[in-house]
């Protein structure tokens, strides 16, 4: 992994991506830019296209079309695998932890896709939960400790782009809080993170920017400092 925080550095350039499941037409020309070391946000109401926004980064959807440069190359034709090998993790909403494998195994499943990976001490360090329940099997994992293991896998991995598709979702507030003290960590390791959230109070004080989709479009970019004066504009589009 570079873990030095460069900031100027694009990392994911995503220019009128369009993407399909079968016949429909889900995102309709996605332009969004994320700097290595930024944590973005991805904010839109229930069926927006957040979580086809990240399939169609990783060519998890259907037919696309359009362009996505990550780390300079053009990877719009690139099958997942290639993808994945260029530093991307994924954290899908339904987490996919295997059940009948203890945390440990489960953590040691997926195949690095590049050098420089967290090693198991680390992520035990920065999950302390986890390293007391690393001989556990994934079914008797609380959700937190679920979604604590999906994004510790994705670390080992060597991935540097993390993109974590509603991470909080039914967790208690005290996962919630350690899950953004993890976020924290990661940034200032200089990790790059694109979260789908519907949890606006855990993702604000986290995030360099947000991106507002509807139907298939980013509609609005909100940098944080034009946050405050975004606030009920933001809470008409999300609904909230
Ligand atoms: N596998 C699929 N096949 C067909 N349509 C799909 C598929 N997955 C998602 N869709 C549709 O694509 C649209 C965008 O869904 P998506 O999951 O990207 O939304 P989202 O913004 O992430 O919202 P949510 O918070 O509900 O997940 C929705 O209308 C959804 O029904």
């Amino acid at each position: 992994m570079t873990s030095a925080f460069q900031p100027d550095f694009e990392q994911l350039h995503v220019e009128d991506l369009h993407a399909f499941y079968g016949e429909s037409h889900i995102l309709h020309g996605i332009d969004l830019r994320v700097n290595r070391g930024e944590l973005v946000t991805l904010l839109g109401r229930n069926g927006a296209g957040k979580t086809t926004t990240l399939r169609a980064i990783l060519g998890l959807t259907g037919r696309r079309t359009g362009r996505i440069s990550l780390n300079g190359r053009d990877i719009i034709g690139w099958p997942t695998h290639r993808i994945a090998h260029l530093g991307v993790g994924y954290c899908p909403e339904e987490r996919g932890i295997f059940a009948s494998l203890s945390v440990e195994e489960n953590l040691l499943l997926p195949p690095a896709v590049r050098s420089g990976g967290m090693g198991v001490e680390e992520i035990y360090a920065m999950f302390p939960n986890l390293a007391e329940r690393r001989r556990s099997q994934g079914t008797r994992l609380s959700g937190g400790e679920q979604q604590m293991l999906a994004m510790a896998r994705i670390l080992r991995t060597g991935a540097n782009l993390l993109l974590l598709d509603e991470i909080t979702e039914g967790l208690a507030p005290v996962i919630v809080q350690k899950l953004g003290e993890v976020l924290t960590a990661l940034k200032a390791k200089g990790y790059t993170v694109i979260l789908v959230e519907q949890n606006f109070r855990f993702a604000a004080p986290l995030a360099d920017r947000h991106y507002v989709i509807e139907h298939g479009r980013v509609v609005d970019e909100i940098a944080r400092a034009a946050l405050p004066g975004k606030m009920d504009a933001l809470h008409t589009r999300l609904g909230v």
